[in-house]
This record gives C-alpha cells, sequence and structure tokens, in this order.
C-alpha cells in the first residue's frame, strides 16, 4: 500500500521564468498567471518586470510607500510623474500604519481600493494579502496561479519567520519568495519537484531544508551534493550551500 502511494506521488513542476524580461512560459511551466505581493522593504532591481508579468499587484500597506518611492529609479525613464503615475496597485492591504498619509491619498486617487485592516493586530499585512488572495481565487484557479511576493527577505528576522510561515499556512497555493538576491519556495512532501533553474539569473547556490518538522527521506538529482533517501533536520544534517549542476534539479521528498 505504502508502495503503491510512493509511485503515484505527483509531480511539482518549478520554474523562475518570471524573473526573464518576457515571460515565455515553455511546455513545463506550471503558471500561467502571477500576482505579485509587495512588502515594506527595498525593492528587487528586477521590480519593474514583475509588476508586467503581474495580473494583480498588491501592496502590503508600507509596500506602497516603496512603490511611490523607488520605483522611478529601477526604470530607465526621465520622467518622474510619468513613472508614478504608471505603477499604480490594485489594492493596498494591511492595518496601515505604516503607509505614509499622501501615498495613501494619491493611490486612493488613482483608483487603488484601499483595504483598511487596522482592527486586526493578529495577523500580519502580508498573512492579509495573502488571505484575501486565497478567498478569492478559486480551487481551479489556483493551479494556474503564482504568487510573487518581494521584500520578504533579508530585514527584521521575525518578520521573516512570519513570512516563511505564510509558505506552510497556504500550502495549497504556490507562493515564492523574494529578495534581491534570493528565492525561497516550499516543496510540499506530498508531490515530488521538478525545478527548472534559469540559469542566467539564478543560483548555482541552492539550500534544501525542512523548516518546522524534520524530513524523513530526500532524494535530489542535479545538485554537486546530492541527497538519497537522506533524513534532515535542523540539530542534524541540512543542506546549505550546496550548489546546481543540471538545469534541471529533481528534488523527491519522500515519506
Ligand atoms: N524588515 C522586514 N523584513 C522582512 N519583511 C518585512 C520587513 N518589514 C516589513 N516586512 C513585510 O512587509 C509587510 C508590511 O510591512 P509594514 O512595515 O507595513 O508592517 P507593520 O505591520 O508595520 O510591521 P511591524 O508593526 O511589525 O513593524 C509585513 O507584514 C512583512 O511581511
Ligand atoms: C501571540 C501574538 N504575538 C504577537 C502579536 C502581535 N502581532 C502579530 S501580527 C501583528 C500585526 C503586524 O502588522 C501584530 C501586532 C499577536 N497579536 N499575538
Amino acid at each position: 500500500m505504502l508502495g503503491r502511494a510512493i509511485r503515484s506521488m505527483d509531480v511539482m513542476v518549478h520554474s523562475s521564468t518570471f524573473l526573464l524580461p518576457k515571460l515565455h512560459q515553455p511546455g513545463h511551466t506550471p503558471a500561467k498567471n502571477y500576482a505579485l505581493v509587495v512588502l515594506n522593504q527595498n525593492l528587487p532591481r528586477f521590480m519593474p518586470r514583475l509588476w508586467t508579468h503581474a495580473k494583480l499587484r498588491i501592496c502590503a500597506d508600507g509596500g506602497a510607500n516603496r512603490i511611490f518611492d523607488e520605483m522611478f529609479q529601477l526604470t530607465n525613464e526621465q520622467d518622474y510623474e510619468r513613472v508614478r503615475n504608471r505603477y499604480i496597485p490594485e489594492i493596498i492591504e494591511g492595518d496601515m500604519d505604516s503607509i505614509r498619509p499622501e501615498v495613501k491619498r494619491f493611490y486612493s486617487s488613482q483608483g487603488s481600493q484601499i483595504s483598511d485592516k487596522s482592527h486586526n493586530q493578529e495577523t500580519t499585512d502580508l498573512h492579509k494579502c495573502i488571505s484575501r488572495i486565497h478567498r478569492s481565487t478559486s480551487d481551479h484557479e489556483k493551479t494556474n496561479l503564482c504568487v510573487l511576493v518581494t521584500g520578504a527577505l533579508g530585514g527584521r528576522f521575525d518578520h521573516e519567520a512570519a513570512n516563511i510561515n505564510i509558505l506552510y499556512l497556504f500550502s495549497d497555493m504556490r507562493i515564492v519568495l523574494l529578495s534581491d538576491d534570493c528565492l525561497i519556495r516550499l516543496l510540499p512532501k506530498t508531490h515530488k519537484h521538478d525545478i527548472y533553474i534559469e540559469s542566467s539569473v539564478e543560483g548555482p547556490h541552492c539550500g534544501l531544508f525542512p523548516v518546522g518538522a524534520p524530513s524523513g527521506s530526500t532524494t535530489t538529482t542535479g545538485l554537486k551534493w546530492n541527497l538519497s533517501e537522506a533524513k534532515m533536520r535542523f540539530g542534524s544534517m541540512i543542506s546549505t550551500s550546496n550548489i546546481v549542476h543540471a538545469e534541471k534539479g529533481l528534488g523527491w521528498n519522500g515519506p
């Protein structure tokens, strides 16, 4: 019975074509729709690209200040006002304790929906944004959706931990946490995983480790130091500073 369950494990395909200038989605690419969530940290240099690829853009509270302040310097354009008027998020969601009043007024006047959840101090602004996307996306649509979260890493560690927790809380959605030099995905143990590497923009370093609970058996191909039915847990072995050798790294999370 166990053997049958393992053999029938579906493959989840991952790729990062959203980091490329043009969104060509070859046969292996799973997600067709991108939603972008902008957090309150420095925008990554490839932000204009993500913005263009996305069908929905949500700023988490102070993330709106970042679009307002930093988008211009990431474009090659001369006209500050034009750039500011072009990048308008559809939604600004959060407890609104970080967005500046003039930024809120500006985006409100440009048609952004402002969703003030200041009464809720139990969940983070990112949680509020992802809950909204989760609620408004059918199960079928979820299979074609990938949520890109910018500014999720490289700042305050409590924020980073909360951001990683979101991957687990919403493990039925594809969510990618991004910063300028890092990308994190959850690889649910219910699946095998094929990870396609865009070597012009990502790699070669990679890490593979379980958060919260041990991984009973992990097998990989395509890495410099492959794992073979390895057990991983904090306090024992985890795989960091590994290197991607192949364009496709295949990881199998066993039981
Ligand atoms: N330094 C950081 N590192 C990582 N993520 C961050 C950081 N700062 C903000 N974020 C993310 O951006 C979201 C919005 O940020 P914002 O500053 O508006 O939050 P906040 O509610 O004011 O946070 P807090 O009250 O804890 O400072 C947060 O929910 C978090 O996900
Ligand atoms: C057990 C517990 N720990 C921390 C907070 C505080 N908190 C968590 S999310 C959030 C909103 C941040 O925008 C705040 C203030 C809480 N409510 N419950």
